[in-house]
């Protein structure tokens, strides 16, 4: 069962969702030591990241990964590597560890491979998942279409990062498994504009996963996915 969060603003949403987010990092820091953020990228996290960024955090404890990542190196512009360098590892968060899936000079299976070997270290669950959505019905990097979908969105998959290549995703993805994101203690999925309610109105209803794989977390997440949403 999903909730679903409703502000005024964009940015009432970003300090809610950064309230919501340092809550669950401040919780993990006292109970463990340590603490683990996964972010989407594309378009939609900048403000967010920008207040999230100025949070008097543990920050020097807290792992910072990406949720799926483009396969471009972090100078592109399309980098999600280069958004959050940009948007969130800075100012107090400066002191954040980033883990992130890109890997030049090798293949995107590779760069899979060599990104799930680098973040298996980080302890499972993640504390804070924070999923996008594109107006296709795509998170993380499970588009309609992928090669490698059924894979992905299957909960018995290990969980680590996979390749993915899709007609609506540009280059090639790569992106963590179902597995990983779905038991997060805190998994939220952030979306904004109208455009994008009525995707998710969509999603809600009836209709395969595979055409809408945002529905994989709307409906067999194993953490209840907790929405934020501003016009
Ligand atoms: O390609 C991607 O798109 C989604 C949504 O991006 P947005 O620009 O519509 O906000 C994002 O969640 C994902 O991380 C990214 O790789």
């Amino acid at each position: 069962m999903a909730h679903i969060h409703s502000y005024e603003t964009r940015l009432a949403l970003a300090e809610a969702l950064a309230d919501a987010v340092s809550e669950t990092l401040n919780a993990a820091v006292a109970e463990r030591g340590a603490a683990s953020l996964a972010v989407s990228g594309g378009s939609t996290p900048k403000l967010f990241f920008d207040v999230l960024s100025k949070r008097v955090l543990p920050w020097d404890r807290i792992t910072v990964t990406l949720v799926d990542e483009r396969f471009v190196p972090p100078e592109s512009d399309r980098s999600n590597h280069q958004l959050v360098a940009t948007h969130l590892l800075k100012d107090k968060a400066a002191d954040a560890n980033f883990v992130p899936l890109f890997h030049a000079d090798k293949t995107a299976e590779e760069a899979a491979t060599i990104a799930s070997q680098e973040t298996c270290g980080i302890d499972e669950p993640f504390d804070v998942v924070i999923l996008g959505m594109g107006t296709d019905g795509h998170t993380a990097s499970f588009f309609p279409g992928g090669d490698n979908l059924a894979e992905a969105l299957d909960a018995a998959s290990t969980r680590g990062v996979m390749t993915m290549r899709a007609q609506g995703a540009g280059e090639p993805r790569l992106t963590f498994t179902f597995s990983a994101l779905r038991d997060a203690r805190l998994l939220a999925l952030h979306i904004e504009g109208a455009e994008k309610k009525q995707v998710l109105d969509t999603a809600l209803g009836d209709g395969p996963e595979e055409d809408m794989p945002i529905r994989a977390a709307l409906r067999r997440a194993q953490t209840p996915l907790t929405i934020f949403w501003a016009p």
